[in-house]
């Protein structure tokens, strides 16, 4: 019998459904027991094959859902209702749903690969274009994105704005994306702002952005801008899902940027700093002096000045902003770094789904509390109570490839 179900489970999806009825039918002939038994590894082989397919390139859009066909054919036609509930399916952590969202997601990768190769890849001019902004709370970052947004929108432009809120899975408040921060970008039709997710932990908070962005790119948004607050570690995943990382400060100087962290300045594109207007003038050419002087070393590196309230200066960084991106793209530059990116967040993914494993595992669950008590005591190692765990898992996972 475990034979037949291992060859069943090599079967692929396909075949599933004929020995479910051969099963079904045989119920009598196999006793109750037996019949249960292989019925559960029916499912097990069912649902591993879909899975399975639901990676490959032969996915059809028949595969889909009837309603998440629906889903998809309107978020290809720029549907925004439909880009909304897309992404809430992507950020879904229900079994059945995530598999659905990453077919969805292959079917729109595939779709963009064929219709929009650019896109994807950013490889040429004409693109999209994927811009990370952070920085600390009060810098004007809602204000900025509003009249920086509309005036993107007024040049033909579409924009969508997602947020990273590195404080929504902690505290279960948010720092961001909530939509009236930017009234007037909410109510332009090529604007599209998605409120920041309230569950998960960073990282899957995180990687739901990372997806969220090619649904916007698929339902036809040009220019996607990811706004994050510069506190956490947050501003670093942005920066790796993103064209062009930009860092936006106020023009104050010592405790008020003793928060941001050098290694993120180091790693901006673009330093904007925002309020150079009425007495906030002088101060902000100074702290655009400092940044300027600290980064003169660092290649294609730019700080400029505006006011996003007077809407000063904000030509000026639209326009750094597409030399730097033809400058990007002129020598596949922007390709490779997408490319890279995507590679990093296979392993981010690794990383996030591994550890969600590991801890959930029964074996390991009942272990913690206890060793993490004795690390805490002093009793033993950190690095020791570790390996203990880690031995712990892979013993039990070779018991069970050998069963
Ligand atoms: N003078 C001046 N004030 C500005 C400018 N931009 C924003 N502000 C003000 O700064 C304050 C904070 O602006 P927000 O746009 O809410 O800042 P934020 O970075 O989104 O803040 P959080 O929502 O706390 O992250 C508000 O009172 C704005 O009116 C500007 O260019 N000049």
């Amino acid at each position: 019998m475990d034979n037949l179900m291992g060859a069943l489970v090599k079967l692929g999806a396909d075949m599933v459904p004929k020995y479910e009825m051969w099963c079904l039918c045989s119920k009598s002939a196999l006793g109750h027991k037996a019949w249960r038994r292989s019925l559960f590894h029916i499912r097990l082989a069912s649902n591993k094959a879909e899975t399975i397919r639901g990676l490959t390139k032969d996915l059809r859009v028949q595969d889909l859902l009837p309603q998440t066909e629906k889903l998809y054919r309107d978020l290809l036609q720029g549907q925004r209702y439909a880009l909304a509930r897309c992404i809430t399916l992507v950020e879904s952590s229900n079994r059945q749903k995530a598999l659905e969202a990453r077919k969805l997601l292959t079917l729109v990768e595939k779709h963009m690969r064929q219709e929009r190769p650019g896109d994807l890849r950013g490889q040429s001019q004409g693109t999209t274009f994927r811009i990370g902004l952070s920085g600390p709370p009060g810098a004007g970052k809602s204000t900025f994105i509003e009249n920086f947004g509309r005036s993107l929108t007024a040049e033909g432009h579409r924009v969508a704005v997602l947020a990273v809120d590195p404080s929504s899975g902690t505290t279960g408040g948010s720092l961001l994306g909530d939509k009236t921060r930017m009234p007037e970008l909410t109510r332009d039709l090529n604007a599209y702002i998605r409120p920041s997710p309230n569950r998960g932990h960073l990282g899957g908070v995180t990687r739901t952005t990372n997806e969220a962005i090619v649904l916007c790119e698929a339902s036809g948004y040009d220019i996607i801008i990811v706004e994050t607050v510069g506190v956490g570690q947050s501003e670093y995943l942005v920066s790796d899902m993103v064209d062009m990382f930009c860092l936006l400060i106020p023009p104050a100087g010592g405790d008020e940027l003793q928060g941001i962290k050098r290694g993120i300045v180091e790693q901006s594109d673009l330093i904007i700093v925002n309020k150079c207007d009425g007495d906030l003038v002088a101060p902000a050419r100074r702290i655009k002096g400092e940044y300027t002087s600290a980064l003169k070393f660092m290649r294609r590196k730019h700080v400029k000045l505006v006011s996003s309230i007077t809407r000063e200066g904000l030509p000026d960084v639209w326009e750094v902003m597409m030399k730097f991106k033809e400058l990007m793209s002129e020598h596949d530059e922007l390709e490779l770094k997408r490319a890279k990116q995507r590679q990093k967040w296979m392993w981010n993914y690794i990383n996030d789904r591994l550890l969600e494993i590991f801890v959930s595992h029964p074996a390991i669950k009942n272990r913690t509390n206890h060793l993490e008590d004795k690390v805490a005591n002093f009793e033993i190692s950190p690095g020791t109570a570790a390996d203990l765990l880690i031995e712990r898992f892979v013993q039990i996972d070779e018991k069970n490839a050998k069963s």
